[in-house]
């Protein structure tokens, strides 16, 4: 089981590393437009899955949405505490 802070953790990690074969390192090169796109996608996901799909598909994709945001806010220089600091 992976926890927000730990993908975070493994993300950054990621971007300073880049590893081969990383889609995380892919996405990043593509730039936030690219990522801003993947965001709108997995939400409108989120939204279908809530209201047509089982708990179990709308977790999967609530899921992708938080990976993909993370890849934002990396891709701008955001950290986790930046978000938590409007919760
Ligand atoms: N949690 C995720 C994760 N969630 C979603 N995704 C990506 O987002 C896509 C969403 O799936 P969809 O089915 O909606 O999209 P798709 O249209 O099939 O895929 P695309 O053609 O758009 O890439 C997936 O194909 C992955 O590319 C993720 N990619 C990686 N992770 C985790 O991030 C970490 C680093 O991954 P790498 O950078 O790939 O090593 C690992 O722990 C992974 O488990």
């Amino acid at each position: 089981m992976k926890t927000f802070e730990a993908l975070f953790a493994e993300l950054s990690e990621k971007a300073t590393s880049r590893p081969a074969g990383s889609g995380t390192v892919a996405e990043l090169d593509a730039g936030v437009h690219a990522i801003g796109k993947k965001v709108v996608e997995e939400a409108a996901e989120v939204w279908m899955a809530a209201e047509h799909e089982s708990d179990e598909r709308t977790a999967e994709e609530i899921s992708q949405l938080l990976y993909h945001l993370q890849v934002l806010m990396i891709a701008r220089g955001l950290r986790l505490d930046d978000v938590y600091a409007h919760l």
